[in-house]
């Protein structure tokens, strides 16, 4: 049988993780490599360390040859510019996975509040399936538009979602105090990712008013089936890859740090990429780097009736791009963990 072929719009660092994933999987093909600054290069001059790998040459985007050609595509682009495009290629039959945040919340107005922007096709957002594979497998498998999710929700949504399916924690009083790696913000050129501003220091960024609160509020609020009352502050530290969530939760009476890691185990115990840790070790970014893995260390103080969850994962893979290929081989009907399963994290 022949390879699936798959267009890739965006050459930046969600797009050359995608490419290196999908160097080791048999059923994929990086086809075509759609860029603006790098047009004509060849993409392993762009990303020297995936020579041997892959050496398409970045085109401009063409959407009829995508039509004409290719199966499926991952839009890597900034948040706006993947409506039309996924409108167009969807009427087409071809499948989509959009790494930015243009389907990810279903309120029209969330998103125009949150991302300044008008949503032009409100009707799409409707067809669209937010892509965590460990919650809602089924209905990725029949879409044709994926949401992938953003990386500090996936930190949050996986270990928070069950717990409250469960009814074993608070709706109220969520804390979720996350920091990432710069890679999180792309590989465009901005005076916030200078070494000099980044180095040796951390700092606190969008308080209050992060876009990712209302997709983890979204994605919360359909798990517990009430309305969720949470906070959620990023932190950039000094680092490249890599998100340590540390969320705060109220535990229901009589609730013990053992039955959150039971809830939490029960839920997952068939998931390759999710790692509940054993009691008394929390997660760290390194024993995830590389890897699909997210990582889920538990403590309760149950006296005083407060959880502590902490999870890791590797932005560019769990909180991107793995994500999104895990999401594609289930849309292709394809070993959902096909190039990921073989990542081993890159400790130390
Ligand atoms: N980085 C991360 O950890 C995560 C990123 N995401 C999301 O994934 C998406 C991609 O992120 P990332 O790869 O990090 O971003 P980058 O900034 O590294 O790359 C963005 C890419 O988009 C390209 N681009 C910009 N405008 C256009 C256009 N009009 N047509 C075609 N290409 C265009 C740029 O091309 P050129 O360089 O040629 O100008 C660049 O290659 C974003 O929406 C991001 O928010 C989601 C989760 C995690
Ligand atoms: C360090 C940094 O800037 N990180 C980005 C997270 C990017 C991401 O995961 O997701 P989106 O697709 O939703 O942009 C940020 O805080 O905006």
């Amino acid at each position: 049988m022949g390879k699936y072929k798959v267009g890739i719009i965006g050459d930046g660092y969600t797009a050359a993780d995608l490419l290196r994933l999908m160097a080791g999987h048999d059923e994929l093909e990086a086809a075509f490599i759609f860029s603006v600054d790098n047009v004509g290069k060849r993409i392993d001059e762009v990303y020297p360390h995936l020579a041997h790998f892959c050496s398409i040459t970045c085109m401009a985007t063409d959407l009829e040859m995508i039509k004409k050609e290719c199966q499926a595509v991952f839009l890597a682009l900034p948040h706006g510019l993947s409506v039309p495009l996924v409108t167009e290629l969807h009427k087409a039959g071809v499948k989509c996975v959009d790494l930015g945040a243009d389907f990810r919340l279903k309120d029209p107005e969330v998103y125009e509040e949150y991302y300044e922007k008008r949503h032009e096709n409100r009707e799409l957002l409707g067809e669209a399936v937010y892509g965590i594979p460990e919650l809602n497998r089924e209905e990725i498998k029949k879409a044709s538009i994926i949401a992938n999710p953003g990386c500090f929700p996936t930190g949050s949504i996986i270990p928070l979602s069950p717990l409250l399916k469960a009814g074993i924690i608070k709706t109220e009083n969520i804390i979720i105090d996350a920091k990432t790696g710069v890679s999180g913000a792309g590989r465009g050129l901005k005076t916030g990712s200078l070494f000099c501003e980044v180095n040796e220091g951390v700092k606190a960024y969008g308080v209050g008013s992060h876009r990712h609160f209302p997709e983890i509020k979204q994605e919360l609020e359909k798990a517990a089936g009430s309305r969720v009352d949470m906070v959620f502050t990023p932190h950039l530290i000094p680092m490249s890859r890599g998100i340590l969530s540390t969320i705060y939760v109220e535990l229901k009476e009589g609730v013990k740090e053992e039955d959150m890691r039971q809830v939490l185990r029960e839920e997952y115990r068939d998931e390759f990429f999710v790692r509940i840790l054993p009691e008394g070790t929390m997660p760290h970014t390194k024993w995830v780097a590389g890897s699909n893995f997210i990582d889920i260390g538990i403590y309760a103080d149950e006296k005083r009736r407060k959880g502590i969850i902490v999870s890791a994962i590797d932005n560019l893979v769990k909180g991107a791009s793995g994500q999104a290929l895990q999401n594609l081989n289930l849309v292709l009907g394809i070993d959902e963990g096909k190039g990921l399963r073989n990542l081993v994290p890159l400790f130390p």
